[in-house]
C-alpha cells in the first residue's frame, strides 16, 4: 500500500469506529467497528447498499457527524473529534465532492467566486486566488470564461466538475467522494470518472470513493472496503474484490450491479436469485 511520503504512516487511518443516531428514545448504531486506511496517492472505494453505512463514515471523517468511540487519524493526528479552528485548518488537506451537482453549489454566486472563496478565506490574495481559479478549471477541462458564468447556466457533469475544481483549488491530500458521479446519466459518468483518475494521476491526491456501484469502483479504485449493515466485511485490492471476493455479501453485490450485455446481466440475475435462495436472507 502506498503511505504517506515520510514514514508508514497512512494518509488516513480510520480505527474501530463506533458511530450512534439517536432516534427519539433510542439509538442507532449506524457504524460498528470500521476500520479503513489510506495511502498518498490511493482511492479506496466503499461500497454497500443503501444504508450500510457509507456516507456516515464519510460525513465522520468530515466532521460533519459525532463519533461515539474509534479514533480517525489523518497524517498522524488524531482529528476524531476535531471542531473549530482545527477543523478549519484541515480544509486545506480534507476536502469533500458531493453527490448532488445541483445542491452543491450556491446558485447567486459566479462560479469565480465560488471557486476563489475557499482561498480568499484561507487569507490568498486576489490575484494570486484568480490565477489559481484559472489553473483548476484547466485541470477539470472547463473553459476560462467559465468563471463569469453562474451555475444554473451549466449541465450535471459540468457542473459536478464545478465542484471537483472547488474540492481542488486548496490543493488537498485527501478527497471525500460522496456518490461523486451517481446522479449522472452513463456518458457523463464515464467522462468525470476519467477526470477522477487524471486528477489523481497529475496531483497525487488520494480519494475515498463512497460507491453503491461495484462497476464505478471497479475503474477508479487501487483497493476496495465493502460495507455491510455499518460494518466492513471485506477489504482488498480492486482486483480481489471485484473477480474473487471471500465474502457472500460482497459476490451478491457483484452480482447485482449492472454490465452491458444483456445476455450476461440476465444470466448473473438468474445466478443472483440462485444464491439468494441458496443462502437465505440473512448475510452472514
Ligand atoms: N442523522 C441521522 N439520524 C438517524 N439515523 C441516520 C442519520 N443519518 C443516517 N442514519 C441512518 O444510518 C444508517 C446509515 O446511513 P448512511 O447514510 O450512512 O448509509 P449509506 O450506505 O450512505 O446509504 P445511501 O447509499 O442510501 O446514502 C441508515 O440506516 C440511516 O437511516
Amino acid at each position: 500500500m502506498k503511505t504517506d511520503a515520510n514514514n508508514d504512516t497512512p494518509l488516513l487511518d480510520v480505527a474501530d469506529l463506533v458511530v450512534d443516531y439517536r432516534r427519539g428514545r433510542t439509538t442507532f448504531r449506524a457504524l460498528n467497528g470500521v476500520s479503513v486506511t489510506i495511502g498518498a496517492g490511493e482511492c479506496v472505494g466503499l461500497v454497500g447498499e443503501s444504508g450500510s453505512g457509507k456516507s456516515t463514515l464519510g460525513k465522520a471523517i468530515l466532521g460533519l457527524t459525532e463519533v461515539t468511540s474509534g479514533r480517525i487519524s489523518f497524517a498522524g493526528s488524531d482529528i476524531t473529534h476535531a471542531k473549530g479552528a482545527a477543523r478549519r485548518r484541515l480544509a486545506a488537506d480534507l476536502q469533500v465532492v458531493f453527490q448532488d451537482p445541483y445542491g452543491s453549489l450556491d446558485p447567486t454566486l459566479t462560479v469565480g467566486h465560488i471557486l476563489a472563496e475557499p482561498l480568499t478565506a484561507a487569507g490568498t490574495g486576489r490575484a494570486e486566488a484568480r490565477k489559481a481559479v484559472a489553473e483548476m478549471l484547466d485541470h477539470v477541462r472547463l473553459p476560462a470564461d467559465t468563471v463569469t458564468r453562474y451555475p444554473s447556466e451549466f449541465s450535471g457533469g459540468q457542473r459536478q466538475r464545478i465542484a471537483i475544481a472547488r474540492a481542488l483549488v486548496r490543493r488537498p491530500r485527501l478527497i471525500v467522494c460522496d456518490e461523486p458521479v451517481s446522479a449522472l446519466d452513463l456518458t457523463t459518468q464515464a467522462a468525470v470518472i476519467d477526470l477522477f483518475i487524471d486528477i489523481q494521476r497529475e496531483t497525487g491526491v488520494s480519494y475515498l470513493f463512497v460507491s453503491h456501484d461495484l462497476g464505478v469502483v471497479r475503474r477508479i479504485c487501487h483497493r476496495v472496503s465493502v460495507m455491510y449493515q455499518g460494518e466492513c466485511v471485506e477489504t482488498g485490492p480492486n482486483e480481489t474484490i471485484t473477480r474473487n471476493p471471500a465474502h457472500s455479501y460482497t459476490r451478491r453485490l457483484l452480482l447485482a450491479s449492472p454490465v452491458a450485455d444483456p445476455a450476461r446481466q440476465a444470466e448473473r440475475r438468474r445466478s443472483w436469485l440462485g444464491l439468494r435462495t441458496a443462502t437465505g436472507s440473512p448475510v452472514p
